[in-house]
């Protein structure tokens, strides 16, 4: 049965520091053979994006085409001008991009990225038609009330300058509480399940916001995905994803789930709402 549509299902690889440019290179040929013949994607039950690190952005437009959305891992506050370093959103996208992660767990801990930095990148994303991965988590183990508590006020912080300013478009809400990223193990399947199920109500009442959907993150990797699909619109891969055959066993996951809440008839209440795909 094929799954008609928006797609249903995010699934987000970010390479981090990890790999050389030609081990980039060579990760990126191979998932784009695979996504190239996969059902997941050409029936629209999941839709693929890659954030390599900036030097080898060009090489995975080039390798991927349109089998996967291309984006950066980070951007800056600024458009142009004097700031040595930087890279602008506004060449993120002229390059051909079309997402950008914000506020990674790593950004904020190890580079002192603040909430009002984060909703200054939300921004410059969303003015240069870039949809933000908006990385949200609440940074210990903790109750899943005070973790949806934490993580909701952390998405409105992110899109007041963006609101201030006017500015709206998909977000791309990344939940992946600080705890579970580089461990062994995700959070367990209930946990995830009850806050992003929160997050989805939250984010599905963000009307500038539209489109915008909550993907998992946070050692996930196989097997993942099909416990936890009632309750998020996709997953967000760090190092599970770095052999491309855990990525072939994620979209045959996806193709199933899609066509689980098909056959069920939920496809049209769980499908993110998507206009720009
Ligand atoms: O960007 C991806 C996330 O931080 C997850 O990374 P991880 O799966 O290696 O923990």
């Amino acid at each position: 049965m094929s799954v008609s549509g928006s797609p249903r299902f995010l699934i987000g690889v970010s390479h981090k520091m990890y790999f050389s440019h030609a081990k980039t290179v060579d990760w990126c040929r191979k998932v784009a053979a695979i996504a190239g013949e996969h059902p997941a994607l050409a029936d629209g039950a999941a839709e693929l994006f890659v954030i390599p690190s900036y030097l080898s952005i060009p090489a995975a437009l080039d390798a991927f085409g349109p089998l996967a959305l291309v984006g950066a891992q980070d951007l800056s506050t600024e458009d142009s001008g004097a700031y040595t370093g930087e890279v602008s959103g506004a060449e993120i996208a002229e390059l051909g991009c079309r997402v950008v992660e914000v506020g990674h767990a790593e950004r904020r801990r190890l580079f002192g990225e603040t909430e009002t930095i984060v909703a200054a990148k939300t921004d410059a994303a969303l003015r240069n038609g870039l949809d933000p991965v908006l990385c949200i988590g609440e940074t210990v183990r903790t109750t899943t009330d005070a973790a949806i508590g934490d993580c909701i006020a952390q998405v409105n912080s992110a899109l007041d300058a963006s609101r201030q300013a006017g500015h709206s478009g998909r977000v791309i809400v990344a939940y992946e509480p600080h705890w579970a990223i580089g461990a062994p193990e995700p959070a367990s399947p209930d946990y995830i399940r009850e806050v992003c199920g929160a997050l989805r109500e939250h984010v599905r009442s963000l009307t500038d916001f539209p489109d915008s959907a909550v993907i998992y993150g946070g050692s996930a990797g196989p097997g993942l995905l099909s416990v936890i699909a009632d309750s998020v619109d996709g997953i967000f891969l760090g190092r599970f994803a770095h052999d491309p055959d855990a990525l072939r066993a994620i979209l045959d996951e996806a193709a199933e789930a899609a066509n689980s809440s098909a056959s069920a008839g939920t496809l049209g209440t769980d499908a993110p709402r998507r206009s720009n795909a």
